[in-house]
This record gives C-alpha cells, structure tokens and sequence, in this order.
C-alpha cells in the first residue's frame, strides 16, 4: 500500500542511523534518470536530518542496445557510472553511498567499496522497504549463518522435486544482506535478508529441479512446470522441461555467451518478513523483487557473472532462481530442511 513521505523520510533515517550515518559522515545519494524520487527525497533529507554532509551525484541512464526489459538485475556489468571517471571519484569521495539507480554486478561498485566506501542500495518501492525495515536481530541471524557458510567446504542440495545438486566451496568469500550499510568498504541491498556464496571454479554438479512455484528473476514468474537443469563442472549443459524451459533457453542463447550458463551466487533466505508470494502482488518494473531472493528458508541459486568477487565471469545475463522446499547441507550438516531453516540455531527467526 501507498506508504507517506513523512514515514519513508522516517524509515530512511532508521536505515541510515544503523549504517552508522551522523554529523561526521559524507552521503553521497547516486540516482539516474530512472530512480525513484520518492526515494532519492526521503534519503537526501533524512541525511540532512541525521547532520551528515549530503550531495547528489546524477548519471544519465546507460541503455545498453542488446539489453530486454527494464529489470536492473537482468544485464549486468555496464551502468550509468562505466567509465566515468570524474563521477567515481565523487562518490568514492564520500563515507556512505545510497545508491537508487543499482551499480550491482560491476567492477565500479568493487573499487569504489575497496577505498571504503560504504553502499546501500535501495531501489525497491517503498511499500516493499516497509515490510522488510531491517532490524540488529536480522543482521546477528544472518551472520550466524554466515560463521557457518564461511567454513563449508561443500555443500549439497536435494528437493522433492528431484534436486541433487552439489558443490566444493571456499575458493570465494561468503557475502551477508542484512539491509544496511555499517561497516567500512561494505555493500548491502535495503531490503534483503541472505546470504550466498560461490561454488569452487568448475565444482558444481548436478541436477536442479525449478517444481512448481518456484520463481525466475528477473521474468518475475512462477513456474508452473517443472524445469530441469543438468549442470557439470560449474555450467548448465542442458536445461529441459516445458514451456519455461524453452523460454529459459532461448533467452539465455540470447546473449550467445557461454558464460551465462555458469553457475553464480549460491545461498539462502533468512527474511521472515519476505514472502513467497509477494511478487504476485506487484508489477513487472515495480522493483527487482527482493522477496523472492530473501524469504526464509528458499534456495537461492543464480547464473552468470562472478566478477564482484574477482572472477572472470563478466558476462551480462544474470539470473536470480529462488526454490522451495530444499534440503540444503554444509558439509553433511542440514542448514534447511524442506525449506525451514534448521541451523545454525541463532539463524533462526
Ligand atoms: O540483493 C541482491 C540483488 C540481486 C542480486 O543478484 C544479489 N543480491
Ligand atoms: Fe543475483
């Protein structure tokens, strides 16, 4: 529902006090042509009110020619800020940056947060960062599950539906969304609630089953028939199925890249405050659907790049994919089980 600007000017001054903003800090607010300006208001003025020193840094938007939809996560890698020089060292120039137009996926947001930069990201409608305000308890249940995943060597995923999926890990970091931004050199997304990270180089094997209700971002459906993914040595060899499949596979042969079919971020949801169901609720283009990636206990698997933790994967078609209903083991220990998180025990909502 249509959320005040008083409350989101209020919202945004409880999200910016927990990403540590006050009168000795810098915020930089980064917006584009397509960024809400409900939301470029709300945080201009509730770092304002916080005493911190506030600017605006505007980019015209990037229209990428091969690029379908308006899906921000959906082509990856180029943003408005790509060889900007000028603007980079602006918002590299501040302590906080709230960035409404999404850098995500790029190597700019990577050597911008290694100066110490801190980014929020915020580009969901407000409706949605009410639901999901983050909390301190969010942030401690996602880094319990985090201490867990950080020392995983590998981990398997089984389903109902037929999923058997496995991979070494370790090569990569472990990444924490908790919805805000409060240590130095960290990224986070308003609203979130997971955690993900990368499967060894060429180590995930497999079968994943997409069963009915599962959900393929950025095309903001539900499956309503089973989609079987074949993957080896870290890549989707075959996607087979009905409908969707066909879809999926034709969108992604697209690109004509081979890099889309690797395997990318790979984690779960931690957010009780997501829903499953949210996405029917809203329109295409109203966000990026944070619930989908963030509900608890859902397996979160994705394709494509990997260059925010230094891969080589720069490819631009990203698929986020959301599942239900997973066994998901670190190292022969159950984390989730048919969809409930079951540990660690300070994960727990
Ligand atoms: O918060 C996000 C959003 C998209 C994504 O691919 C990862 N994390
Ligand atoms: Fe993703």
């Amino acid at each position: 529902m249509p959320v005040s600007h008083r409350e989101l000017t209020q919202m945004f001054e409880r999200v910016l006090t927990l990403s540590k903003v006050d009168k000795t800090q810098s915020v930089a607010v980064l917006k584009s042509d397509y960024s809400n300006p409900r939301i470029v208001r709300a945080a201009m003025d509730a770092a304002q009110r916080l005493g911190a020193n506030v600017y605006g840094v505007e980019l015209p938007a990037f229209n990428h020619p091969r690029a379908m939809g308006m899906d921000m996560t959906a082509y990856c890698g180029d943003t408005p800020l790509t060889g900007n020089i000028a603007a980079q060292r602006a918002l590299e120039a501040a302590d906080l940056i709230v960035d409404t137009m999404m850098l995500l996926h790029s190597p700019e947001q990577e050597q911008i947060l290694k100066t110490g930069t801190r980014i929020l990201l915020a580009v969901e409608p407000p409706e949605v960062l009410a639901r999901i305000m983050p909390t301190e308890e969010d942030k401690i249940r996602v880094n319990a599950a985090a201490e867990r995943l950080k020392r995983a060597r590998s981990i398997a995923v089984t389903s109902k539906a037929g999923s058997d999926f496995r991979a070494t890990l370790g090569q990569y970091p472990t990444v924490t969304e908790y919805g805000f931004a409060d240590e130095p050199g960290r990224w986070d997304h308003w609203p979130s609630g997971f955690l993900f990270s990368w499967p060894d180089e060429g180590s995930a094997e497999g079968t994943l089953v997409l069963d009915v209700g599962d959900i393929l971002l950025p095309f903001k459906t539900y499956v309503r028939e089973k989609v079987t993914l074949e993957i080896e040595e870290g890549f989707i060899r075959r996607i087979h199925g009905g409908f969707e499949a066909e879809y999926l596979r034709d969108y992604m042969a697209y690109f004509k890249d081979p890099e889309v079919y690797g395997i990318s971020h790979i984690g779960w949801g931690l957010q009780p405050r997501a829903q499953w169901t949210a996405m029917g609720l809203h329109d295409k283009n109203d966000g990026m659907c944070m619930d989908a990636r963030a509900f608890y206990g859902n397996f979160l698997f994705s394709t494509g790049p990997n260059t925010e933790v230094g891969g080589s994967r720069k490819t631009p078609c990203h698929m986020d994919i959301p599942l239900r209903g997973c066994d998901i083991l670190l190292d022969g220990e159950p984390v989730v089980l048919a969809g409930d998180v079951v540990a660690p025990e300070a994960s727990r909502a």
